[in-house]
């Protein structure tokens, strides 16, 4: 199956982080106004400051905004490579302050003993409204690594909303979404700069099997690729 899906280039990414917080928070709105509450997940990495620093300026009901991590590192909040840290850096002040963090990690010895405390409040704000991903060059989404221990839970439709996940490509073990939530969101964002990615986006558009290039779950559920070089 080749999973194309619509495809958005930009002429830079000053301009593609703009515009897709501006539609993520339409879209967030609609939601609120559709629902009464709106549910967005965001990726960690190096790519998503920019637009979580503009959506986090954003006007809209931030009280009524349930923002969760699409994966974590399991590593301590004081960790550099902490994504909740650089969410509550880059997004969850100013007007965004108000939202609700639904943590996708928790003090404890492993991934396996925090995640029971924290699938409850992830499975009360699912659906998610809007699923902001960002994709590695080796084609993972979220912490669904090529290689990854729980490859094939992830990918299962029946999974599980978290799981713990160990890869070769990560240097600390996850907890991640799993492909049934990243897909069944209302609107799929894949925010991709770079020609590295834009090379592993290519790779992802050839048909294959889905655990070779695990973003092939999202793109092949209409996930819409924003792209700047
Ligand atoms: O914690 C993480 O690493 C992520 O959530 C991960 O899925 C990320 O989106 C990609 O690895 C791309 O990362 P970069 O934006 O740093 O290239």
């Amino acid at each position: 199956m080749s999973p194309a899906g619509p495809r958005e280039d930009f002429p830079d990414r000053v301009t593609l982080m703009a515009a897709l917080a501006g539609r993520v928070a339409g879209l967030l709105a609609e939601g609120i106004a559709a629902r009464g509450r709106a549910t967005l997940a965001v990726p960690g990495g190096t790519t998503p400051g920019p637009f979580l620093e503009l959506l986090s300026e954003t006007e809209l009901d931030w009280s009524r905004v349930s923002v969760m991590l699409t994966d974590e590192r399991f590593v301590p909040e004081s960790s550099e490579r902490s994504n909740t840290a650089l969410l509550r850096r880059t997004l969850l002040k100013y007007r965004a302050a108000a939202a609700t963090l639904i943590p996708l990690t928790a003090e404890g010895e492993s991934p396996e003993a925090v995640l029971p405390g924290l699938a409850e409040a992830v499975r009360a704000a699912l659906p998610l409204d809007v699923c902001v991903l960002g994709m590695g060059a080796d084609m993972h989404t979220a912490s669904i690594f090529p290689g990854a221990d729980k490859l094939a839970e992830a990918l299962a439709p029946d999974a599980p909303e978290l799981l713990p996940m160990r890869a070769p490509g990560a240097p600390e073990p996850r907890i991640t979404l799993t492909a049934p939530v990243l897909s069944s969101a209302r609107h799929i964002f894949v925010l991709l700069t770079g020609v590295e990615k834009a090379e592993a986006l290519a790779r992802a558009l050839l048909p294959g099997p889905t655990e070779e290039a695990p973003v092939r779950a999202v793109l092949s559920h209409g996930a819409t690729v924003v792209y700047a070089p």
